[in-house]
């Protein structure tokens, strides 16, 4: 919260409008949403085509919302960074590089989870 402004939190409706606020700024800033939303389609059309069962759907669901939501943190920590350290800074740096790494484990982790989905349901395809 802001300090001196009302104490009263937001409605609900009020914070999800914040929040797809939030989501447009980091998609007209930052090419890697753009790049990971364009995966997230791929990941479904892959699902669709090789016709992968509920339990896949639900593991590419869950890799492809954690990959986009940790990209949308390490864009609003490399915004904060920004904010309090606008001058060059080694730990600036620092944070900046560890918040990238986190988007990165999660992203390469989804592709060896999308390879895994996707070969085994390949195999039972072919196999009919
Ligand atoms: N204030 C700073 N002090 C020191 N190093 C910085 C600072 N800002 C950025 N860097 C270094 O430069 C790199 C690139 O930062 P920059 O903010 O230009 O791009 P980015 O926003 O991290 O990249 P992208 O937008 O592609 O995700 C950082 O990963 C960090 O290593």
């Amino acid at each position: 919260m802001i300090p001196g402004r009302s104490p009263r939190h937001p409605s609900f409706r009020r914070s999800f409008l914040f929040a797809l606020q939030g989501f447009r700024t980091a998609l007209r800033q930052e090419r890697n949403i753009k790049v990971m939303l364009a995966g997230g389609a791929f990941a479904v059309a892959m699902g669709l085509i090789l016709r992968i069962d509920a339990v896949s759907w639900a593991i590419v669901l869950v890799c492809c919302g954690m990959v986009i939501a940790a990209e949308l943190l390490n864009t609003a920590i490399e915004t904060v960074v920004d904010l309090v350290s606008p001058e060059f800074h080694p730990l600036a740096g620092q944070a900046k590089d560890i918040a990238a790494a986190a988007s990165w484990v999660l992203s390469l982790t989804a592709a060896v989870v999308g390879v895994i989905v996707y070969a085994s349901a390949l195999i039972r395809l072919l196999a009919g």
